[in-house]
């Protein structure tokens, strides 16, 4: 250890030390007495004990800050920009070099930006989230599922959001990929063993296991390569189409800078893609595609499997969703998809649905180069942990009131005047501001972004970018399944679901088995 780095560790004991906090138990601190299983758990009795800021050791040289003040969580996370190192290595591991998941900010900002605006801006604006050809394709899976049985929300969940992904991604070739049955799978393995192998800060080289993952990773990256491939090859043939029905001879990117959608709403030009990996690494291409796929399927799945557990233990909200469905799809003439931003009641089960099941137990951060000083006269020391437990803070009955552990969508919805705030912030060309009345008499959608304890997608200079198209495709999605189908428990699984960490997300498991009954519409 040379000089300058033990005067780091002088400072990180000193400063530390400073915090409330248990005393450390032995050498290698707390770090033994809690796993990802009970972190929660552990988290609150401290918080409980110590206060809204709670200090830990993880070892001698390791510190653990948890925040659960909201306010201060908001400070935090505006000023603390970077990621841990170990976040940043399970996706270069994985995927190789990124500049969206790279743990220093200064990596990560440029890309984060560019592709927020793809994300939020054109994706949004045609008020398209996810196209109808996936909803269709989806529908199809459940006849065939139907043929077959039953299913558990689990698996449908991961299906869905793969096609969800998938499509958005790399367009209609998606759908008709012959390889996407064996990527899904590929990418579920990963899953399953990232965090692990990136829990060691030199790669285990001497593992006959490690070779075995890098393998997988391997063949998920020559997948990307051959449905990007097909992707290219789609666009250009749609292009030349095109061209030649319009008499014209030129194809290529020149004609198409105005097409990354395609009139179905899926990006079918090789734009988004190449803004995805631009030039990153020609030895390692598609590092940020591939990351995106992961992350992006991974949470999904999380939330549609949630939402699809809560609606099956709550028969009356799935009612209440399917009599707003048929209320605004009747009164209106607008396309389906518009019709979105009209379903309150579905939007607030989707936001509570995160609420009650975030994606993982930690949003987390840390401050690499210099101290962090909090507005409570709080100093963190460079070089921390620093963590938000979130389900602690979303559960929390002074940010939530009384019955903040209980599953209600109203809490996002008001009687007030006035149009949904989804509405007010994507413009859509002849929407007009209406509520919707639903049983209760009409209910307008609150901004859930107001509540600082609202967290699923984290906040700051890392939150997440595909939160608005996240939650408007699976509303959409919802849309067109709950208007379809009514989607019962399997009699016999009438297990207590439980949140418990699988593949990198917190998921309802057992997971429950459906059945869908199809609607007469
Ligand atoms: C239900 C779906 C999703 C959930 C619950 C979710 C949740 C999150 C969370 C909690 C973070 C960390 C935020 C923080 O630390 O403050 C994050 C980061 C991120 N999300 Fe999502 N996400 C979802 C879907 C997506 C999708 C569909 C995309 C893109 C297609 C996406 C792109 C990203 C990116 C690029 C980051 C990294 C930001 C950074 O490190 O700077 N997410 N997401």
């Amino acid at each position: 250890m040379d000089f300058t780095h033990l005067i780091k560790l002088v400072k990180l004991w000193a400063k530390g030390s400073k915090l409330p906090g248990p005393p450390c138990p032995s050498f290698y601190g707390h770090s033994r007495l809690f796993s990802s299983e009970n972190i929660t758990d552990f988290l609150s009795k401290s918080h409980e004990k110590y206060g809204s800021i709670v200090r830990l050791w993880l070892g001698p040289t390791q510190l653990l800050v948890s925040i659960k003040d909201p306010a201060v969580i908001k400070e935090m996370l505006v000023k603390a920009e970077d990621k841990l190192p170990s976040t940043g290595r399970a996706f270069r591991l994985a995927f190789g070099r990124s500049s969206l998941f790279a743990s220093s900010f200064e990596k990560v900002q440029k890309r984060r930006e560019s592709l927020a605006v793809q994300m939020n801006g054109k994706l949004l604006e045609r008020a398209n989230a996810i196209p109808s050809k996936v909803v269709d394709c989806v529908m199809e899976r459940i006849d065939s599922i139907m043929a077959k049985g039953v299913v558990d929300c689990r698996s449908f969940s991961q299906h869905t959001a793969f096609s969800m992904l998938g499509s958005t991604l790399f367009g209609d070739a998606f759908l008709a990929w012959s390889n996407a049955a064996v990527y899904e799978e590929l990418l579920m393995k990963i899953a399953k063993e990232a965090c692990y192998w990136a829990s060691y800060s030199i790669p285990p080289f001497w593992k006959r296991g490690f070779w075995r993952y890098k393998c997988l990773c391997t063949r998920l990256r020559c997948l990307t390569q051959d449905i990007i491939q097909q992707c290219r090859q789609n666009h250009k043939f749609s292009q030349l189409n095109q061209n030649s029905c319009n008499g014209a001879t030129k194809i290529g990117r020149e004609t198409a800078t105005d097409a990354v959608f395609s009139s179905g709403g899926v990006m079918e030009d090789d734009l988004f893609l190449a803004e995805l990996d631009g030039r990153l690494n020609k030895n390692e291409p598609c590092g940020n595609t591939m990351g995106v796929m992961f992350h992006g399927c991974l949470t999904t799945a999380g939330l549609i499997g949630n939402i699809l557990t809560r609606l099956v233990m709550h028969p009356e909200i799935q009612d209440k969703i399917y009599s707003e469905i048929m209320m605004v799809r009747k009164r209106s003439t607008k396309s389906e998809v518009q019709n979105i931003y009209e379903m309150n009641f579905l939007l607030a089960t989707v936001y509570e649905s995160a609420r009650h099941l975030p994606a993982g137990p930690l949003l987390q951060r840390c401050s690499q180069g210099q101290d962090l000083n909090l507005k409570t006269g709080i100093t963190v020391p460079a070089g921390s942990i620093l963590v938000v437990p979130i389900q602690l803070v979303q559960m929390d009955g002074s940010s939530w009131g009384n019955d903040a552990s209980e599953f209600n969508p109203h809490r996002f919805l008001s009687k007030a005047d006035g149009g949904s705030y989804l509405e007010q912030m994507v413009p859509i060309a002849g929407a007009t501001r209406e509520v919707v009345d639903c049983t209760d008499g009409p209910l307008v959608l609150n901004d859930p972004n107001v509540n600082d304890s609202f967290l699923p997608f984290g906040s700051g200079k890392r939150a997440c970018i595909g939160q608005k198209f996240a939650i408007l495709g699976i509303a959409t999605l919802f849309a067109s399944l709950v208007q379809h189908y009514e989607i019962r428990l399997q009699p016999g699984s009438e297990d207590d679901p439980k949140p418990t960490m699988n593949n990198c997300v917190l998921q309802l498991l057992p997971s429950p088995k459906i059945v869908f009954v199809k609607r007469n519409c």
